[in-house]
């Protein structure tokens, strides 16, 4: 059965090295159990074996690889290439020439090149390669690396000059699944990479348009007791990171994300807010550790003045809304929308009684609101979907992941918002005349359910965050991602004891990761657990 090199599956990349075999086992029967645990592509690297002794263990390597229907490359080697009949060749930068290889083994053959910087990527474009090797990504026992480790910072650089002349193949809804309509080069990213840092090398490896398509690993397998388990392990993050990294919509918000962070600091929007009492303090507190000016008014008459500033915004927080409440929204939308300003909703509370319907009608008939976030009970009666299953303005109860992205996906048809329904599970959607975006998110604390005002702070986080960026969408991705996973890290710093400890220790990471984004350390990304849907 000969294999398609345009369908090769390059997620699990095992690489020999006999000298790492554990003396109870063969390099064979180590193969044997990686491709049985999972491993879609071989490699065969053994440096300091005979010619003879390379095609006699590759013979036997070749049988399991056929029989699994996943292809055999040699390393270095044309003439064991040829031998064997191998499905292709890996090659470092010393080896022979890609035209010199590709003429002995015609265009059906797979072949692979070393790549540690920009420049080598630019040339495996010129020449006809089908992936390249990027690394050291880390260091690495297994061999003598000529040059430092470049870290995934280093691996992304080089995503951004590797395919950026293609142009990726678009679904309906906008989505991408990582084919190109001319060719695309794969890669894999190579050096000290194992079972518990391969998530975060394929998530913080990446570029807007382009992502890893898998991992190359000798030791971590090839060295492992049970080469089986190993495998398996490694291929269930690995394809689980892979599968999220190859929607176009998730790695431009991380790509964006940090660089948001930074420039809410460095830009210090002004964010206006009609809020409720109960959360005026922790709101102020909260848009001033990203770097933003918060005021709080419900003065009319400055209105006008405050619209005017630069990069100001406007957060409409219907918690305790009032009918003189009512025409003060209306008052600051109008005021905003003539400066040609955003404005966010949050309908806090929304449903919970036949009052705060009536003032949310009449707010979306006004409309034009850029973002509208609120937890499930509020979109849903937002969304004008009965049954919306509040008590007071909390929300309880929770409808299918199927039915709440329906529910949002209403809201945001009928008003062009970008709209976000808060929970364990976030829903974030935005329609416009080019596409749909929609994404769910897992990141956060329960402690966040424990405290009053986290929902509202998190408008503060948003509206900051789309004064200062054209695309509202990203705007609150970011600002989630910002809030929930510094919710994680706060617990994880063994100063919290339970909601009280946690307001503080949360004020504290957003703070911290503000700080790492504008020292440009966008690490803290690769705990987003965002997925396509
Ligand atoms: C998948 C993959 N990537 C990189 C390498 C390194 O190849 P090379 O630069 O030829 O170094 P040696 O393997 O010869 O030490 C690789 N083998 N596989
Ligand atoms: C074979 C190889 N090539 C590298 C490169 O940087 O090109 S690093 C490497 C060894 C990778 O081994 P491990 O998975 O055990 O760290």
């Amino acid at each position: 059965m000969s294999i398609d090199k345009k369908v090769v599956d390059y997620s699990v990349y095992l690489v020999t090295d006999s000298s790492l075999v554990p003396e109870s086992s063969s390099l064979v029967r180590q193969v044997e159990e990686a491709i049985r645990g999972g491993a879609t592509i071989v490699q065969l690297r053994e440096k300091e074996a005979e010619t003879r002794d390379f095609i006699e263990i590759g013979k036997k390597i070749h049988e399991l690889t056929r029989k699994a229907g996943i292809p055999l490359i040699i390393n270095d080697r044309l003439d064991v290439v040829l031998a064997l009949d191998a499905e292709g060749i890996h090659v470092g930068q010393d080896d022979m020439d890609i035209p010199t290889i590709r003429k002995h083994l015609g265009p059906e053959k797979i072949i692979g090149v070393s790549v540690s910087n920009i420049e080598e990527a630019r040339q495996a474009r010129v020449d006809d390669v089908d992936y390249v090797g990027i690394g050291a990504v880390f260091g690495t026992q297994t061999k003598n690396l000529k040059k430092s480790p470049m870290g995934t910072g280093g691996v992304s650089e080089i995503l951004m000059v590797l395919n950026d002349d293609e142009e990726e193949e678009q679904s309906a809804s906008g989505e991408t699944n990582g084919n190109k309509l001319a060719r695309r080069i794969q890669s894999v990213a190579i050096g000290g990479i194992n079972q518990s840092n391969a998530e975060s090398v394929i998530k913080e490896s990446f570029s807007a348009h382009d992502h890893l398509d898998g991992v190359a690993v000798v030791s971590c397998i090839i060295g492992a007791e049970d080469a089986f388990k190993a495998t398996k392990q490694l291929k269930e993050t690995v394809v689980e990171a892979l599968d999220i990294m190859k929607s176009r919509t998730i790695r431009e918000l991380l790509a964006a994300t940090t660089y948001m962070v930074a420039a809410v600091a460095e830009t210090s929007p002004f964010v206006h807010h009609m809020t409720n009492t109960v959360v005026t303090n922790f709101s102020a507190n909260m848009t001033i550790t990203v770097g933003a000016s918060p005021a709080m008014s419900e003065c009319v008459e400055e209105f006008d003045d405050f619209a005017k500033i630069p990069n100001s915004s406007l957060l409409i927080n219907m918690g305790t809304a009032t009918f003189e409440g009512l025409a003060r929204f209306q008052a600051g939308m109008k005021a905003y929308y003539k400066q040609n300003r955003r404005v966010v909703l949050d309908p806090v509370g929304a449903g919970a009684s036949q009052h705060r319907k009536n003032v949310l009608q009449q707010l979306l008939e006004l409309g034009g609101f850029a973002v509208i976030k609120g937890n499930e009970g509020e979109i849903t009666a937002a969304a004008g979907v009965e049954g919306a299953k509040v008590r007071g303005v909390d929300s309880v109860g929770s409808e299918s992941i199927e039915k709440r992205f329906e529910i949002v996906e209403k809201l945001a048809s009928t008003t062009g918002s970008v709209v976000l329904m808060t929970g364990e599970e976030d829903v974030l959607v935005h329609h416009d005349k080019k596409n749909t975006r929609k994404l769910l998110f897992r990141n956060g604390h329960e402690y966040l359910s424990k405290i009053t005002g986290s929902g509202c702070v998190l408008g503060s986080l948003v509206t900051a965050f789309s004064a200062c960026f054209e695309d509202a969408f990203l705007a609150t991705g970011a600002a989630l991602l910002l809030y929930t996973i510094a919710s994680e890290r706060a617990v994880e710093t063994g100063r919290v004891h339970g909601p009280g400890s946690f307001v503080p220790a949360l004020i504290d990471q957003i703070y911290q990761i503000s700080q790492e984004s504008q020292n440009r350390d966008s690490s803290w990304i690769s705990r987003a657990k965002v997925y396509p849907y």
